[in-house]
């Protein structure tokens, strides 16, 4: 796929006087390949524009920056006011704005946007539809797995997977990061999807009400007859609602108490299983789920409206939504053969763990035993809150490893313990694996063990215990196998 420098520059404002061909678009100067376009972005750990030299070498045939060089390049060197910006809109030229050839569906919010896309890819290939989606445990395209690196993947490979797609529809989760670093930009999305906000990534953005303000551009990016979808069920989302009205955004709400939408929740049960009772247009339907929790009412009920907007009648949504069996490492739950059971989330954040706890302590007759742990390099500030939520819902808590992320264990550790002080029921194990196998063996019937924080993901770090993730510690230790 070829276009030229000049046609590339046009959406930019920009006039060149050389007409290039222009082979691809690359961030990364290692992997320019001849004829490339070089765009330099200054990092949050280097600076792309110190790899210009080496993206020439490598065979770049024109590089955007935002900097003024003091050199001349070999090269022709264009230069933006901000890179990442004039990257989106590169990428989204050079593969032919392909966000036009789908019905495209952004999910956003804090928690709740990995299950959201399940929900509503699952509804839409239920129904004969074809389907990519595009998030934090992987990326479907044409029906096809690829491993996700980013829950919004940077621009050119966004773009690069959409003009690639051949699929009607494509659910994809937007990530506050990938709204801050334009990874989507411009009017793309036919639905975006709020699901709800609370405290996360304030080391990134530095305070709730910036990442608010972040999240809330996604509804720029709405085409023109596109149309918000809005959970109320959280103080940020009502004010997102009532300021989408006054800016003239088309929104609908969901999830509100006050059951003031024209599709809303009447009553609800979260165990054994999501049970719902809406009201569809003065209409009642029962919708019986195989999921649980509380926070999957609200999942669910985002994605029927969605699905409703798209065109689905009642009976269709509902058919899928019933037929859905949850996503990997989501409350997924496994039960030990003397009666125990065992929870794996992905809660990493205060208003997950609360959501998860909650549901696991309703699924638990006796004792409810919560292992987790903290990812290094990620918001801080959230971790006592969170060890505050486990003590008080959990009757025994173990804290652990995650991924470090280069954070030096004996730092962790220290901080585990520091965390732990306050608390009598609070006891910290350095090994993962280990704390998964010591507290099954306490495991009686009618407790409940919940492991938070890596869901499905694969371990980074080295355990006593070579197992890949937490899912087979458990299924290896029951299942009697010397692991
Ligand atoms: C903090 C953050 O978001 N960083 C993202 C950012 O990287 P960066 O600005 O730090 O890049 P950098 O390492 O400073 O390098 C600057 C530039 O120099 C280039 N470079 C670098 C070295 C070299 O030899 N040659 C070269 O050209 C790099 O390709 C880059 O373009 O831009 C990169 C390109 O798009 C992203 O890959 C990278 O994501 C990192 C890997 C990351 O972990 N991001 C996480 C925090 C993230 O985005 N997470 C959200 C989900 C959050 C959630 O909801 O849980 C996500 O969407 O995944
Ligand atoms: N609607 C919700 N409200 C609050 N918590 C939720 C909601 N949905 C899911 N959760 C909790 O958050 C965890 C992560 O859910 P999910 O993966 O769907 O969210 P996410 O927004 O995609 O998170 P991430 O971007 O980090 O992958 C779940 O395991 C559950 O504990």
């Amino acid at each position: 796929m070829n276009k030229t420098l000049n046609y590339l520059l046009q959406p930019l404002g920009i006039q060149g006087n050389e007409d290039i061909n222009i082979t691809g678009i690359q961030l990364d100067s290692r992997k320019i390949e001849d004829g490339n376009l070089f765009v330099a972005v200054s990092g949050y750990e280097s600076d792309g524009h110190r790899f210009i030299h080496s993206a020439i070498e490598n065979g770049a045939a024109a590089i955007i920056g935002q900097k003024t060089l003091k050199e001349t390049l070999s090269v022709p060197y264009i230069q933006v006011r901000d890179s990442r910006k004039a990257l989106s809109i590169l990428a989204n030229y050079f593969y032919d704005m392909p966000h036009n050839k789908h019905k495209m569906i952004g999910i956003t919010g804090t928690n709740g946007k990995t299950t959201t896309s399940y929900l509503l890819h699952h509804i839409l290939k239920h129904n004969g539809k074809t389907a990519a989606r595009l998030g934090t445990v992987e990326y479907v395209i044409n029906g096809n797995m690829r491993e996700s690196r980013l829950t919004t993947p940077d621009a050119i490979l966004l773009q690069q997977m959409l003009h690639e797609s051949e699929d009607e529809y494509v659910v994809m989760e937007v990530s506050s990061h990938g709204i801050d670093q334009y990874r989507v930009h411009g009017p793309m999305f036919d639905y975006a999807l709020f699901t709800n906000l609370s405290h996360e990534h304030l080391d990134y953005h530095k305070n709730l009400e910036n990442y608010y303000q972040t999240k809330k551009k996604i509804f720029r990016c709405l085409k023109d007859d596109g149309r918000g979808i809005v959970g109320t069920y959280g103080s940020w989302g009502e004010r997102l609602h009532e300021e989408l009205a006054e800016e003239l955004i088309p929104s609908i709400s969901f999830g509100h108490s006050k059951g003031v939408e024209s599709i809303s929740i009447k009553s609800y049960q979260t165990v054994p299983e999501v049970n719902v009772v809406i009201d569809d247009n003065g209409k009642e339907y029962v919708i019986n789920m195989k999921i649980q929790g509380e926070h999957n009412v609200f999942n669910a009920i985002g994605s029927y409206i969605c699905a409703r907007e798209i065109g689905l009648s009642p009976k269709e949504v509902i058919e899928a939504l019933e037929a859905f069996e949850g996503v990997p490492g989501r409350f997924e739950t496994v039960v030990i053969p003397n009666g125990a059971k065992a929870f794996i989330d992905y809660a990493h954040t205060p208003a997950g763990l609360q959501y998860a706890l909650k549901t696991a302590k309703e699924c638990t007759e006796q004792y409810l035993y919560h292992i987790f742990g903290f990812r290094g390099k990620r918001d801080c500030t959230k971790r006592e809150t969170m060890v505050k939520i486990s003590q008080n819902l959990s009757d025994y808590v173990f804290l652990t490893l995650d991924d470090l992320n280069g954070m030096k264990k004996e730092q962790m550790l220290a901080e585990l313990r520091e965390l732990s002080k306050p608390y009598q029921n609070i006891v910290v194990m350095d090994d993962r694996t280990e704390a998964i196998v010591y507290v099954l063996s306490l495991l009686k019937k009618g407790d409940g063990m919940i492991i938070t924080g890596k869901g499905s993901e694969n371990y980074r770090e080295e355990y006593r215990y070579k197992t890949c993730n937490d899912r087979e510690t458990i299924l290896k230790c029951i299942q009697g196998y010397r692991i």
